[in-house]
């Protein structure tokens, strides 16, 4: 196969950022997503229906010219969301809650500390047939950083969803093979995301030969045979697991530092890097649904119209994107080729 027309496909979890680095992320992801759930954790974070609105505008405005990329709100779930803030942003046609635990990842400051103190918001949520996007990793001290994914899902996955199992659940960037045993095993309501430095890079690729902080994301890499359990079950092509890149810009001198940032920006190869990924697994008709249609079914909207394609043709990443302001980003696979290009954009 030399091309590939791909309905157009969506981004089930993506953060833009805000401010003058929206003008580089929104074309990022405009150029082959039609729709992406934009993450909420800006500084600070993205709390209730109004500013969920407020930031939509914002990206709304850095779309290019004739683009029709919709941005789908979240809200950033605290100690302090309330079944009101539920009801406002159902009322508001926000899809989805990102429930982040207290300081497990980038901008997680204003995370849930107790998460069975948050059930009454998560009850909110199931009446209003939202969906909770979680970021499954516990963060106790004394779990090691290659463990807090497993032992999210026994200490507090399986509660949520025994508890709520009207409630739709959305494991989000999974990278164990407990987490796709998880998904696969229990109810249709559980599905999860999948992003390309998951499925095509382990620790080692991390680790060995010197440290690589662009590779460097969270959940961190696991070892092999966590990425091959990823790999299996997308080649599968089961309906519970679907697109999130996942993609995370973070600028150059934060992620090439002594204590630097967690995140891979890759929406400028993401879609052809899947692509790559998919044909290295023999199973290049499998991308269609992981991309364009199991995420719209699970979150129950409507499939996009048109299409995208893709060639078998080598291009190189860049090794840097400057933003406006002259501060460079190393992006995702900087400098290395890619197998599939993106001919036909949106
Ligand atoms: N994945 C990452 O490593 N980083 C994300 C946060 C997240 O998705 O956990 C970010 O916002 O930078
Ligand atoms: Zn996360
Ligand atoms: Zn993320």
């Amino acid at each position: 196969m030399q091309t590939l027309t791909l309905q157009t496909p969506d981004d089930w979890h993506l953060h833009l950022r805000d401010g003058d680095m929206l003008q580089e992320t929104v074309p990022a992801t405009a150029r082959c997503f039609r729709r992406a759930i934009a993450m909420p954790n800006l500084a600070p974070p993205v709390r209730n229906a109004e500013e969920a609105l407020a930031y939509r505008d914002r990206i709304l405005a850095a779309r290019p010219e004739g683009s029709y990329f919709e941005p789908l709100l979240t809200l950033y779930l605290t100690d302090h969301t309330t079944p009101e803030d539920i009801a406002a942003a159902s009322a508001a046609g926000i899809p989805a809650v990102k429930l982040y635990p207290a300081g497990a990842t980038t901008n997680s400051a204003f995370g849930v500390t107790d998460l069975r103190g948050r059930y009454p918001v998560l009850e909110a949520l199931q009446k209003h047939d939202m969906l909770l996007l979680i970021h499954g990793e516990v963060t106790d001290a004394h779990i090691d950083i290659f463990d807090r994914e497993k032992v999210f899902i026994d200490e507090k996955l399986k509660p949520v969803t025994e508890q709520f199992p009207d409630l739709k659940v959305v494991f989000e960037h999974i990278t164990t093979r407990e987490a796709v045993e998880f998904v696969e095993s229990t109810t249709a309501r559980v599905a999860a995301t999948i992003t390309p430095q998951h499925l095509m890079l382990n620790r080692n690729d991390m680790l060995v030969g010197g440290i690589r902080p662009h590779n460097y994301c969270l959940p961190v890499l696991k070892r092999n045979i966590h990425q091959q359990a990823l790999r299996q079950v997308v080649a599968s092509g089961s309906p519970k697991f679907f697109l999130g890149t996942d993609s995370a810009p973070h600028v150059k001198a934060m992620k090439e530092t002594a204590c630097g940032c967690a995140g891979c920006y890759s929406a400028w190869a993401a879609i052809e890097l899947y692509a790559q990924v998919f044909d290295e697994l023999e199973a290049l008709d499998k991308l269609e649904g992981f991309a364009s249609h199991y995420g719209p079914d699970f979150y129950g909207l409507p499939r996009n119209t048109g299409t995208i394609t893709l060639a078998r043709q080598e291009w190189t990443v860049p090794e840097s994107i400057t933003l406006a302001d002259g501060q460079p980003i190393v992006p995702f696979i900087a400098g290395q080729p890619v197998q599939w290009k993106l001919v036909e954009p949106l």
